[in-house]
C-alpha cells in the first residue's frame, strides 16, 4: 500500500514476520511472534504496550543489536548491521530506557564523545552542542552529569541521541519518570524534528494518551501488534473517547480470539482504514494485508515500498578500525581514569607497596629465635668458644641447667630448640681432633654438639641448622691449623651460577615481579568493561557504531600506559631500591614485563567479556590467582610437582616467563637461550588467546 502525495509512502523501518524468543525448554519465552511493522519515513511512530510485551526487544532487533529467530527487518533501506550501512552507526540516534551516561563526564564531554564517534568536525560539533543545550534547556556545558537532576539527565541522554542529526531516532521510553511539563516539551521537539528535518522517530511509551500526537501508533500485546494505525482513526473506528479505551477493547478482542484459535491469534492485526473521512476496520492475518492509512483521504493499493538500497559507500572504517572511534574511546577512557582517584592510587601506590612488602617481608634471616643452651661442659673451654661463634642476630641463647629443662621449654613453645654439650665436651673433642682414626664412639658422642629442634616450622628449623653449622665452621677455623679436617668429604666448590649465599628472595623475585605486573594490569582492565556494560553505556556505544575490537584496543592502549608506569615502579624498587641481584639485560627484562602486562590486560578483557557483574569478575579472577601463584614455579620449583600438575603448570601463562626472567636475572642469559625465548613466545601466545576469546565473547554478548 502506498499513501498519496509525499514521501510518507516509503518505509524508514519495515519488520516482516519477526519472531524472537529468550531462554530454552521450560524457560522459553516467545517475546515477538510473527510481528509486522511499517514505519513511514518522516513519521512519529508510537509503540505502545504493557510492560514486558516486547517493545525494547523489538527496538533492539531494529537497531541490529539482537538477532531474530525469523523474519526480516529493513532499516533505511538496508538490513541493520550491513557493512557500509549506518545502522548501527551514525544514521540512527538511540536513547535507551536507562539514562546510560558517564556520570563522571560533563555535558560537553558527553556530547563530544558521541559527536567524535560519529566523526563530526570540531566546529560543527561545537555549534550542534550549543544548539542542543538551548533547545533542550540544559544547564551549562561544564555541569557534571552526576550533579544533574533526573529530568536533566534524560534530556542530556536525548541530546546524545540527537547530536549527529540522524535520519532515524529510536527512543525507548523518553518520557518515563519525566514531569508533565517536560513531557510536553519533549513532544514539541519530536514533532518539530519530524516536520522540519523529516526525521523518522520510533518511540515506546506506557502513557498511551501522549501517543495521540504520533502519526501512527502500534498497539502491542504479547509480542505482536494488535493494531497499527493513526491514533484518531482508531478512536473514530471504535468510537471510544480515548486511545486507552481502544487499546483495552483490542486487548479483550485479542483474548477472545486467542481462546477461539490460538494459531490465528498469533498473527492477526487490526488495521483501520480511513477513506474519505469514513473509517473501516480490517482484521488481517498476513504481512501483505497489513495496511495503514494516513489522515489524508486516499488509499493506493500497492505493495509497500522500502527505501531503495542506495549505492553502498563503503568506508575503510567499516571494515578496519575507525580512527574517530578509537580516539573517542581513548579520550573517554582517559577522562574516566583521571576523574577516578582510586585508579590513580591503585596505579602508583599498589605496585610500590607490593614490591616493598615482598622485599621486606620475604627471604630475610629470622631473628631473635630463643634457643635453650644446656652447657654441661667442665671446664667449658671449647664449648664456650663454639657458643661465641653462633650468630646472635638469629639465635638468642638462653642457658638452662639440664637438657630436660630445655626440652620442656621446647614442648611448651618457649624455645625453638635445645643445644646440649656434655660434661666432657672439651676433652672429648680435643681427643677426636688429635686422633681422628682411633676415636671411639663414646669420645665422638661426648665431643659432639647435640641439637634438639622444633621442626614444625621448617624455615626456622633450616635457618637454625644453617647457623649452628656455620658457627661450627668458624669454630674449627679458630681452633685447628687445618679446619678442612673437620669437614665432611663432600666439598661444594664455588658455584657456576649464583653464589653460595643465594637467598629465597632471589629465587622468588622473578615470579613476584611478573605476578604483580600481570594481576595489576588485569585489575585495571577487568572492571572497566563490566561497569560500562552494566550501566548500558557499552550498549549505547555499540549502537553508535563502535566495534568490539575498537573498544578492546582503546582499553588496552589507555590502560597500557598505566601498566607501563607500574612496570617502571616495580623494576625501580626491585632492582634499584632493594637491589635484587641482576646479571642480565635491563631491556630484555623490561620487554618481558611489558608482554606480561599486556597478557594481564588481555586476561582482564577476557574476564570482563565473560562476566556480567563486578562480583563475578572478582570471583573469576580470584579463581585464577592462587593456581597461577602456586603452579607457575613462583614459590616452589615446578620440578617437584606430580607429573600431571607439572605438565599443567607448563601450560600456564606465567611458568615459562617466570623461568625465562629467572634465567635473565640470575644467569645473565639472553635471547640466544631457548628457555628465555619460550618466556616471550608463550606470553605472547596467551595474550592472543585471551584477546581472541574476549573478541568472541564480546561479540556473542553484544
Ligand atoms: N536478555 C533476556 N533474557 C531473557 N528474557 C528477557 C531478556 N530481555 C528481556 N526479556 C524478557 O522478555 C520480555 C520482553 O522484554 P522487553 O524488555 O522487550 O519488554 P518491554 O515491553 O520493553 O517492557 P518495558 O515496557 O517494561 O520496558 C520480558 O518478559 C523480559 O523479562
Amino acid at each position: 500500500m502506498k499513501m498519496a502525495g509525499d514521501n510518507d509512502s516509503v518505509a524508514a523501518v519495515q519488520c516482516i514476520n519477526i519472531k524472537k524468543h529468550y531462554g530454552r525448554g521450560a524457560h522459553r519465552l516467545d517475546v515477538l511472534q510473527n510481528l509486522n511493522m511499517f514505519v513511514p519515513q518522516g513519521s512519529i511512530y508510537g509503540l505502545l504496550g504493557p510492560s514486558g510485551c516486547g517493545k525494547t526487544t523489538l527496538l533492539r532487533c531494529i537497531l541490529g543489536r539482537l538477532s531474530m529467530d525469523h523474519g526480516t527487518i529493513w532499516t533505511l533501506g538496508k538490513l541493520p548491521g550491513t557493512i557500509g550501512h549506518g545502522v548501527p552507526g551514525s544514521m540512527v540516534g538511540y536513547m535507551p530506557q536507562e539514562t546510560a551516561l558517564y556520570e563522571d563526564f560533563t555535558i560537553s564531554e558527553t556530547l563530544n564523545y558521541f559527536g567524535t564517534i560519529h566523526g563530526m568536525p570540531r566546529d560543527v560539533l561545537q555549534g550542534r552542542k550549543e544548539f542542543l543545550i538551548n533547545l533542550l534547556d540544559l544547564p551549562s556545558m561544564d555541569s557534571m552529569i552526576r550533579n544533574l537532576s533526573g529530568g536533566q539527565k534524560r534530556r542530556v541522554s536525548f541530546a546524545a541521541a540527537l547530536v549527529q542529526s540522524p535520519p532515524l531516532l529510536i527512543l525507548d521510553e523518553p518520557t518515563v519518570g519525566v514531569d508533565p511539563l517536560l513531557r510536553i516539551r519533549i513532544w514539541e521537539h519530536l514533532l518539530a524534528f519530524a516536520k522540519e528535518w523529516n526525521t523518522t522517530i520510533i518511540l515506546t511509551t506506557h502513557y498511551i494518551e501522549e501517543a495521540r500526537q504520533a502519526n501512527i501508533v502500534g498497539l502491542m500485546r504479547n509480542g505482536k501488534l494488535l493494531s497499527e494505525s493513526p491514533p484518531q482513526d482508531l478512536i473514530d473506528c471504535y468510537q471510544m473517547p480515548t486511545l486507552e479505551d481502544v487499546f483495552l477493547k483490542l486487548c479483550v478482542q485479542d483474548s477472545e480470539r486467542r481462546g477461539d484459535d490460538e494459531e490465528q491469534a498469533q498473527s492477526t492485526a487490526v488495521v483501520v482504514h480511513s477513506i474519505n473521512g469514513a473509517v473501516e476496520r480490517n482484521v488481517s492475518s498476513s504481512q501483505e494485508d497489513v495496511v495503514f492509512s494516513s489522515d489524508s483521504a486516499m488509499l493506493i493499493d500497492e505493495s509497500r515500498h522500502v527505501c531503495k538500497p542506495g549505492p553502498s559507500k563503503l568506508r575503510c572504517s567499516d571494515i578496519f578500525l575507525s580512527p574517530a572511534h578509537l580516539w573517542a574511546l581513548m579520550v573517554k577512557n582517559i577522562i574516566r581514569i583521571m576523574r577516578n582517584p582510586g585508579i590513580l592510587f591503585f596505579t602508583v601506590v599498589i605496585p610500590i607497596l607490593q614490591t616493598s612488602l615482598f622485599c621486606l617481608a620475604v627471604g630475610n634471616d629470622p631473628r631473635d629465635l630463643s634457643v635453650a643452651v644446656a652447657n654441661l661442659d667442665h671446664p667449658p673451654i671449647l664449648s664456650k668458644l663454639y657458643l661465641q661463634q653462633i650468630d646472635n642476630y638469629t639465635v638468642h641463647q638462653i642457658p638452662v641447667d639440664t637438657l630436660s629443662l630445655g626440652k620442656a621449654g621446647v614442648r611448651s613453645g618457649e624455645y625453638w630448640g635445645v643445644i646440649e654439650m656434655g660434661a666432657n665436651f672439651s676433652v672429648d673433642l680435643l681427643k677426636r681432633f688429635q686422633n681422628y682414626s682411633s676415636a671411639d664412639n663414646a669420645t665422638i658422642q661426648g665431643g659432639s654438639v647435640h641439637v634438639y629442634l622444633d621442626m614444625t616450622n621448617s624455615q626456622i628449623a633450616i635457618s637454625l641448622q644453617q647457623k649452628l653449622l656455620e658457627a661450627f665452621q668458624n669454630f674449627t677455623q679458630k681452633l685447628l691449623p687445618n679446619p678442612q679436617i673437620a669437614e665432611i668429604p663432600v666439598v661444594f666448590e664455588p658455584p657456576i651460577y649464583g653464589s653460595t649465599r643465594t637467598k629465597f628472595v632471589d629465587f622468588a623475585a622473578p615470579g613476584i615481579i611478573l605476578t604483580i605486573i600481570f594481576f595489576l594490569a588485569m585489575g585495571v582492565t577487568a572492571l572497566s568493561l563490566v561497569t560500562e556494560r552494566k550501566e548500558g553505556l557499552l550498549d549505547r556505544s555499540w549502537v553508535a557504531g563502535v566495534s568490539s575490537t575498537e573498544v578492546m584496543l582503546a582499553h588496552i592502549l589507555v590502560t597500557g600506559l598505566l601498566t607501563i608506569i607500574q612496570i617502571i615502579l616495580v623494576l625501580v624498587f626491585i632492582l634499584a631500591v632493594f637491589k635484587i641481584p641482576n646479571e642480565g639485560s635491563l631491556a630484555l627484562i623490561t620487554l618481558l614485563c611489558i608482554l606480561q602486562g599486556f597478557c594481564g590486560q588481555a586476561f582482564g578483557l577476557f574476564s570482563s567479556s565473560v562476566c556480567s557483574t563486578e562480583i563475578t569478575v572478582m570471583q573469576f579472577t580470584q579463581g585464577f590467582f592462587y593456581p597461577i601463584i602456586l603452579m607457575s614455579g613462583i614459590i616452589w620449583p615446578i620440578q617437584s610437582m606430580p607429573d600431571v600438575l607439572y605438565y599443567i603448570s607448563l601450560c600456564l601463562p606465567q611458568t615459562y616467563a617466570n623461568e625465562g626472567l629467572r634465567n635473565i636475572l640470575s644467569k645473565g642469559w639472553g635471547m640466544e637461550h631457548f628457555e628465555v625465548w619460550l618466556g616471550y613466545v608463550i606470553t605472547l601466545a596467551w595474550s592472543l588467546v585471551f584477546l581472541t576469546l574476549s573478541a568472541v565473547f564480546l561479540r556473542i554478548r553484544k
